[in-house]
């Protein structure tokens, strides 16, 4: 049905037709997509922009800047069409009744391409959350930089990185990527603290398979090239893989949860007082070691059992799955969680584990979120791929975010801490305010077996019986070293815990570390090795 002439036309000379003619562009406004685009997007399993942004926000609290906001482009017949909004909505509002800005790109209007006032308008809603300190939420459904516009594309997506540099590490980025996110602008989600990608309908690439296939000759499709699974399992890119788009919005809510508005202020507690009496769940701890420190367990359970209610948010749970990162809550106040994960890879650190535990502790640190480590690590993982690859380079990212954070660390050694990884793994030389361990602890150069090899090689091809010399000698490394008392006895670790009384350690040593104040020598900057 159509709209009644005095609505299409309204009388602009009279203050009722002014009204009326505000409401007639409000509706176009919101409805700039055609229609048949939005069934499109809605064939693919996909929601327009609006739509994200209603599930995102608290009802009703969605305030919109520049809806009224339009290309002034001339080339290629653009001037003829000219739709409000530019392709992207952008404004402020509550998750949870804590402010956030956000922008969302829509689909359904240029393929969600980045043009001048596009760009203007996301620049303008970051620097608004910059100086508001709130979190910026960046909803990403684009063909890129629109093609029409060239270099003026271009340049709005570099203003957009700047901004996104300089929020880094001010008030919390997150991106939503819930389809295509091609070319240059991949990279505002990557400088972003946390990427969400959706199974099947999100993209991430540098260059498409097209253009691969021509270059490289390599025959790769979209899902396999840049898909969520691709991102949250191979690259790394992403945190999180959602199965549909409401999954996406559920997880960047809760993640919001952990994280305070900006780096001048705590992160969002619950008033609880915890119950440190000894609990039958508390007891489960004492029996999780097995005696052979060849067998495995699963560090979830650790985690777990330290949190409040059990609750553990895994963030990139598909990466890396040799560590384990995410938050939680102790007495209601949110941790970070680092632990290495003895069922994948015997725990042991490599170039991707020692960069997801970098990036999240800095982040951590970034936002005033404590750092709760879990320590099980046989060493870094041996091999020529791990070498060439960097994990100098790259696993010195580890011990850069743990000796540059400043806020409270608080590290238990479960078993084993062998090596340099013993030191990187948030350890009391490292800068940690409290060290425990329990009386499974191995805190040693490396394995008994390893020790045994190149310190008594000469005895052991003696020896008569080879077998029953490296045996004897391997015990006898195991019982002098390969405890937690040579450690306390020098004070690197604080105190040596049964398992069950880890909780309460934890939430007495996090109550403690509440007025911790450090600071560290100004300058303008650190030089991570990238
Ligand atoms: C620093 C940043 C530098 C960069 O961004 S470089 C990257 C430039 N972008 C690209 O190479 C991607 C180009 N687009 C595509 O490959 C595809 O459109 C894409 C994203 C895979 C989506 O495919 P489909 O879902 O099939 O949708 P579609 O192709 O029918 O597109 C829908 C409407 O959007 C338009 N569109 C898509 N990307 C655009 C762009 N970059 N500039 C201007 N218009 C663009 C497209 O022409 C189509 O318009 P219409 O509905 O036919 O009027």
């Amino acid at each position: 049905m159509s709209e009644p002439e005095e609505l299409q036309h309204p009388d602009i000379h009279t203050t009722a037709g002014k009204l009326a003619d505000l409401q007639r562009r409000i509706q176009e406004a919101t409805h700039a997509g055609s229609e048949r685009a939005v069934e499109k997007q809605h064939a693919k399993g996909k929601l327009t922009a609006r739509e994200r942004i209603e599930l995102l926000m608290d009802e009703g609290s969605f305030v919109e800047f520049d809806e009224f906001a339009r290309h002034r482009s001339t080339d290629f017949g653009l001037e003829k069409n000219r739709p409000y909004g530019d392709g992207v909505v952008t404004g402020y509002g509550m998750v949870d009744g804590r402010p956030v800005a956000v922008f969302s790109q829509d689909f359904t209007v240029f393929g969600g391409a980045l043009g001048e006032v596009f760009g203007q308008k996301i620049m303008k809603v970051m620097d608004f959350a910059l100086k508001t300190g709130c979190p910026v939420i960046g909803i990403n459904d684009s063909g890129g930089a629109r093609i029409q516009e060239g270099v003026s594309a271009l340049g709005m997506y570099g203003e957009i990185f700047r901004r996104n540099t300089h929020a880094s590490g001010v008030i919390p980025q997150i991106s939503l990527v819930v389809g295509p996110c091609a070319g240059g602008a991949v990279y505002s989600p990557a400088i972003t603290d946390f990427t969400i990608m959706v199974d099947q309908t999100s993209h991430m690439f540098i260059t498409g398979p097209d253009v691969i296939k021509t270059v490289t000759g390599e025959d790769v499709g979209f899902e396999e090239l840049g898909g969520a699974r691709t991102h949250n399992a191979t690259s790394g890119v992403a945190h999180h893989m959602a199965g549909d788009e409401k999954d996406a919005i559920e997880y960047v809510k809760q993640l919001l949860s952990y994280l305070p508005s900006n780096n001048l202020s705590e992160p969002p507690a619950f008033a609880e007082e915890a119950d440190l009496a000894l609990t039958d769940e508390d007891r489960e701890l004492d029996t999780i070691v097995p005696d052979s420190a060849n067998q495995p367990y699963d560090m979830h359970t650790v985690i777990e059992h330290v949190l409040d209610d059990a609750e553990f948010f895994e963030t990139q749970p598909l990466f890396a799955p040799n560590i384990l990162t995410g938050f939680g809550r102790v007495e209601g106040h949110p941790v970070g969680i680092v632990a290495n994960q003895p069922m994948q890879f015997a725990g042991c650190l490599d170039i991707d584990a020692s960069e997801k535990a970098a990036r999240f502790v800095r982040t951590c640190d970034a936002f005033n979120v404590p750092v709760i480590t879990f320590v099980d690590v046989p060493g870094f993982l041996p091999g020529v791929g791990q070498e060439h690859e960097g994990i100098i380079r790259r696993g010195a990212k580890l011990i850069y975010a743990y000796a540059e954070a400043t806020v409270p660390l608080i590290t238990v050694i479960t078993r084993k801490a062998f090596g340099g990884a013993y030191d990187v793994m948030g350890s009391k030389h490292l800068g940690a305010d409290i060290n425990l361990a329990w009386p499974t602890a191995q805190i040693a150069v490396m394995g008994a077996q390893g020790a045994v090899n190149i310190l008594h090689r000469r005895t052991i091809a003696a020896a008569e019986d080879q077998d029953a010399t490296r045996a004897r000698l391997i015990q006898e490394y195991e019982d002098t070293l390969l405890n937690p008392y040579t450690a306390a006895e020098r004070g690197y670790i604080d105190g040596v815990i049964m398992p069950s009384q880890t909780r309460s350690h934890i939430v007495r040593g996090l109550r403690q570390l509440r007025t911790k104040r450090e600071s560290l020598p100004p300058k303008k900057h650190g030089n991570i090795p990238l």
